[in-house]
């Protein structure tokens, strides 16, 4: 039987043909946690008196919920954390200097074709490369980080082809937020997103890595890429390698399938105070902004900080602007680049590597009645702090456009 990448990666991981719906035990390549639930995956293993892991080099660690510390209960936690690595040898940690653990998995270790668990539900973004990539709760990871083992159910696989280019100031935000507002927020429950790029180099890898995030804001159990021309150059770029390719067979049978035209695209916006009440950017501008956040696993890489330089270019922001790439390898490039000097001279504040904001925790809080336009993934009450605050979940070019006007901005009206 012709097999979805799905079923194929199911099947070598589980030693034998999987179809929808079976209960598997499947090989795990790599299992990750990061400092906010590290914690709790530590403290069951501890509590079951494990002292080993499976195998040291497949376990990925990196801090960045708590990164750095905002008060002595996140600096215990880091603090309890480096112990364990220290104690049980682990190579692949990575500390508050590095960044966001789903960055650092799609940077440096994510493969086509590996299963990937990780304590965190945005985990679905190693995806992006072609991994069948799914979050997990903490005591799931322990065991996982024990065996190197992990039971799934064998998801439904529904198909979704990317047609064309995307128009000026379109990214993958729009593609997310347009199957979000096609499908809303429960429809893929129990199903894994496979999707063809026709037209690879027009969908860039920081673009894949957005929808891949927000497959879990799509509830499915995994949103991965078809992998091509364009995951092999990204990671020879990123790692000096090129990888081996795990692609579907031809005539694998879907449940559905769904066609975007990328060049009908607007730029979409999710208004409060859920991810699928989608708009389109006309819908809601004019809205004035307290505050404007790029960055988080969705928005924080190079090319969103790139957008957002582009956008303010020699001009000054109305409303206060955090921007914050992912990782140090994002930060390091977008400096390079100049962009960091661009933001820094728009009177952004900027900073590298941590959650932050984008889940109310600190480096920008949303206080009462505030508006906040954020590139992140999630916007319901209180997600970004404040019960009393509204968050409109953007692309990075309607985020750095807003920020320029004070207001929520269609980026095409303006540049
Ligand atoms: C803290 C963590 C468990 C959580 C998640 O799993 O997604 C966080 O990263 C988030 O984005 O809300
Ligand atoms: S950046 Fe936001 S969404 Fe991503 S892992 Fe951190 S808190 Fe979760």
């Amino acid at each position: 039987m012709p097999q979805t990448l799905t079923e194929k990666i199911l099947s070598r991981a589980s030693g034998k043909e999987v179809s929808p719906g079976d209960v598997i035990e499947a090989k795990t390549d790599i299992v990750a946690f990061h400092d906010l639930t590290g914690y709790h995956v530590i403290e069951v293993m501890e509590k079951a008196g494990i002292e080993k892991v499976f195998d040291k080099s497949k376990i990925v660690i990196a801090f960045d919920h708590l990164a750095p510390p905002p008060d002595i209960r996140s600096a215990e936690i880091q603090v309890m954390i480096r112990k364990f690595v220290k104690k049980m040898g682990l190579p692949n940690f990575h500390d508050i200097n590095f960044g966001i653990m789903h960055e650092v998995l799609l940077e440096k270790y994510a493969l086509p074709g590996q299963v990937i668990v990780a304590a965190d539900s945005h985990t679905t973004t190693s995806g992006a490369v072609g991994a069948f990539a799914q979050g997990m709760g903490a005591s799931d990871i322990a065991a996982a980080t024990i065996t190197g083992k992990t039971w799934l159910v064998v998801p439904t696989p529904f198909k979704v082809e990317l047609k064309g280019s995307p128009g000026k100031w379109i990214t993958g935000k729009d593609v997310a937020l347009k199957l979000l507002q096609e499908f809303k927020a429960d429809y893929f429950n129990g199903m894994s997103i496979e999707v063809y790029v026709e037209n690879p180099s027009a969908f860039p890898m920081d673009y894949r890595a957005t929808v891949s995030n927000m497959g879990i804001e799509m509830n499915a159990d995994a949103l991965m890429f078809i992998p091509d021309e364009e995951t092999k150059n990204y990671i020879k770029t990123m790692r000096g390698y090129e990888p081996a390719l795990v692609t579907p067979d031809p005539g694998a049978k879907y449940t559905d399938e769904y066609t975007i035209e990328l060049g009908k695209l607007e730029p979409l916006v999710a208004a409060p105070y859920s991810v699928d009440n989608v708009k389109t950017v006309n819908e809601v501008e004019g809205k004035e902004v307290d505050q404007v956040f790029i960055g988080s696993c969705t928005n924080g890489r190079l090319s969103d900080i790139e957008i957002a330089a582009k956008i303010l270019k020699d001009k000054k922001v109305k409303t206060r602007c955090i921007a914050i790439p992912a990782s140090y390898e994002m930060f390091k490039r977008a400096m390079d680049l100049g962009y960091i000097e661009t933001l820094v001279n728009a009177g952004c504040i900027v900073t590298y590597g941590t959650c932050g904001p984008c889940l109310g925790g600190h480096f920008g809080v949303a206080g009462p009645g505030e508006t906040i336009v954020s590139t992140s993934n999630r916007n319901f009450r209180g997600r970004m702090g404040s019960n009393d605050s509204k968050v409109y979940l953007a692309n990075p070019a309607v985020a750095a456009a807003s920020a320029l006007e004070g207001k929520i901005t269609d980026p095409r009206s303006i540049a």
